[in-house]
């Protein structure tokens, strides 16, 4: 047995074996045991003390989580790309580490989208539907016809890692052109290639509109009526970032009122979505409950990722994958 301190931590959900292990190398452990969202006040209970925790975007990190856990609490290791969840000024405020675990999803994320985008444009879903439920009747030349990826224009909205492992797999499909928009060009662009334009160009001239970018304050709520307004009717609006770059009431009206032809999301606000919710009565859209990194071998390498984070940061070493604060 090593006379070495070992690390309090809390993990707040079911952990993959391998990244449970790692862990009670050197830590102990309490662990929210399950695959539901761990209680907020059990969550708020159990932090009390610790110095290291594993979370998930589930988890609600601000001023309550951080003044339960109390001075300890010197890391936070997120089992997530995306870090929207976290109140990062709070963390900052106490000298807390964050940890994410980007890179290892790029592969998985993008395969879903462009999986989502072509079961959203070719109405895959309502396809199935009919065949199901004795609706199919004959062979018709206009029916089921949705837009079809070669010749093109594709817009990406965020051409950070995912963005451009999105474009890579499109490109076989025949896009004529892709587009993208942000702050400044990316020296990565002339590989696929994709053209940086105004967001207002990209809106105008994209056939699929991909959102792929971050949810920060600026993006937050930005596809609204007016945006819909700018993409051309035939449009397809596919989302797999964050649910809240999105004002769903906007898009419901944008594909009743045929402003755009469809839309496919991975993501959206709440998760769960109501089952009574105005999107998923609509045959336009196509929703799927956040599956964008769920491939085994992602998800393995996300847990292992941000055990490995958690413990470098314990450790007081430099993380594989920190976040600046
Ligand atoms: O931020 C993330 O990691 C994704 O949304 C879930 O894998």
């Amino acid at each position: 047995m090593s006379d070495q301190p070992r690390w309090k931590i809390y993990v707040t959900r079911r952990l993959l074996p391998e990244a449970l292990d790692l862990l009670k190398e050197k830590c102990d452990i309490e662990i929210w045991d399950h695959d539901n969202v761990v209680p907020r006040d059990e969550l708020l209970k159990r932090i009390a003390g610790k110095e290291g925790m594993l979370c998930q975007l589930t988890e609600k990190i601000n001023k309550e989580l951080l003044d339960a856990a109390g001075p300890s609490l010197r890391v936070v290791s997120s089992m997530s790309v995306g870090y929207d969840h976290v109140e990062l000024q709070q963390l900052k405020e106490r000298n807390v580490l964050l940890g994410n675990t980007p890179g290892v999803l790029t592969d998985a994320t993008a395969e879903l989208t462009v999986a989502l985008l072509l079961t959203t444009s070719r109405r895959l879903v309502e396809g199935t539907h009919h065949v199901k439920n004795g609706t199919w009747g004959s062979w018709k030349a206009t029916w089921m016809c949705g837009p079809g990826l070669s010749g093109s224009t594709v817009g990406l909205v965020g051409f950070g890692r995912i963005g451009q492992a999105i474009g890579q797999r499109l490109k076989p499909f025949g896009v004529k052109r892709f587009l993208y928009c942000g702050h400044t060009p990316k020296p990565e662009a002339p590989m696929l290639p994709a053209e940086f334009v105004s967001q207002d160009e990209l809106l105008q001239q994209s056939d699929f509109v991909v959102v792929c970018c971050a949810l920060t304050p600026e993006t937050r709520g930005m596809f609204n009526s007016a945006v819909f307004k700018k993409m051309k009717k035939s449009a397809v609006f596919i989302n797999t970032s964050r649910g809240a770059v999105v004002n769903q009431e906007d898009l419901v009206e944008a594909l009743e009122s045929g402003t755009i032809a469809l839309a496919g999301l991975d993501v959206t606000t709440p998760e769960p979505l109501p089952v009574d919710h105005p999107l998923l009565k609509l045959t336009n859209c196509v929703v799927l409950p956040h599956i964008g990194s769920a491939t085994l071998e992602t998800r393995t390498a996300m847990a292992m990722l941000s055990a490995e984070n958690l413990l470098t940061a314990l450790e007081g070493k430099p993380m594989p994958a920190q976040v600046k604060l």
